[in-house]
């Protein structure tokens, strides 16, 4: 099995003292969605940064298709970022407000000329077919095409974020809390959404949420965050399984009710 993402030992500490991630070691698959579930203040958005290299680590190792990314410059960093993509809370503070949709949904594309993802291949010489068919892959209609944000409901933002992600065929896509801005219905729609693409797309993702029932539903294998370390991780089918470490169970519990 090809790993696309793989960490190891990563440890993060702020200014403030505080050590946020405490020796963490994760690794994704080609094709594979692996989910980080944790409360509040585990640690999960230091790591997803840490993962994207946004944070300085103060240990361990990050390999993008066996690319040391921890042992590279800013500037060789910045030249393979583009193959992780990411997809955070908040749609409305990840599209600029003064861009036109057709310029935040090719913002990534516009960058890397040289980049042909399969599914763009017919379409790739024509700025405008490209972005209604990568709108069309997250289920928005074409004439929203030359609107800007505001006109947009924030599942509609986060579709926009989604398609732009998707819009390099990255190796990887890591989404912090992706649906937490949302209302419950629409949850539920870019959850589905997110299944689709990766099954379609064969994508990878690290998926990492506060929201067990969510993480389950991506995810074939997960890990359980808590105070900056994994104290489980198991197989998606294996979560309900009486081997699971006290604190999983309890998670579970919290969302059975
Ligand atoms: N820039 C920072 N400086 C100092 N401490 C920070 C900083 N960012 C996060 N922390 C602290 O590190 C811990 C982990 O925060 P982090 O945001 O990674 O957790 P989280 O699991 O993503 O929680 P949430 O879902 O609430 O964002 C928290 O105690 C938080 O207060």
């Amino acid at each position: 099995m090809t790993n696309v993402l793989m960490a190891r030992n990563i440890r993060k500490t702020y200014v403030s003292g505080h050590q946020a991630i405490n020796g963490v070691s994760i690794s994704i698959q080609k094709g594979e969605c692996v989910g980080i579930v944790g409360e509040s203040g585990s640690g999960k958005s230091t790591l997803a940064r840490c993962l994207l290299m946004l944070e300085k680590l103060d240990e361990g190792e990050i390999f993008l298709h066996d690319q040391p990314l921890h042992l590279m410059t800013k500037r060789e960093i910045r030249k393979i970022r583009h193959r992780m993509q990411a997809v955070f809370q908040h749609p409305a503070s990840a599209l600029n407000p003064k861009r036109k949709i057709i310029d935040s949904t090719m913002e990534v594309l516009d960058t890397y000329p040289n980049i042909t993802p399969v599914y763009l291949q017919d379409v790739r010489d024509h700025r405008e077919l490209c972005a209604k068919r990568l709108l069309e892959m997250v289920g928005i209609e074409s004439r929203y095409l030359y609107c800007y944000p505001h006109e947009l409901s924030g599942g509609q933002k986060q579709r926009i974020v989604i398609a732009r992600a998707i819009s390099i065929q990255p190796s990887v896509i890591i989404f912090d809390e992706p649906t937490a801005s949302l209302d419950v219905y629409t949850q539920g729609q870019i959850l589905t959404l997110l299944k689709e693409l990766q099954e379609q797309l064969e994508l990878s993702y690290l998926f990492i949420s506060h929201d067990l029932p969510a993480v389950y539903f991506l995810s074939e294998r997960i890990f359980v965050m808590k105070e900056g370390i994994f104290v489980d991780s198991f197989k998606k089918d294996d979560l309900f399984s009486q081997h699971r470490h006290p604190y999983t169970k309890k998670l579970v519990n919290l969302f059975e009710g």
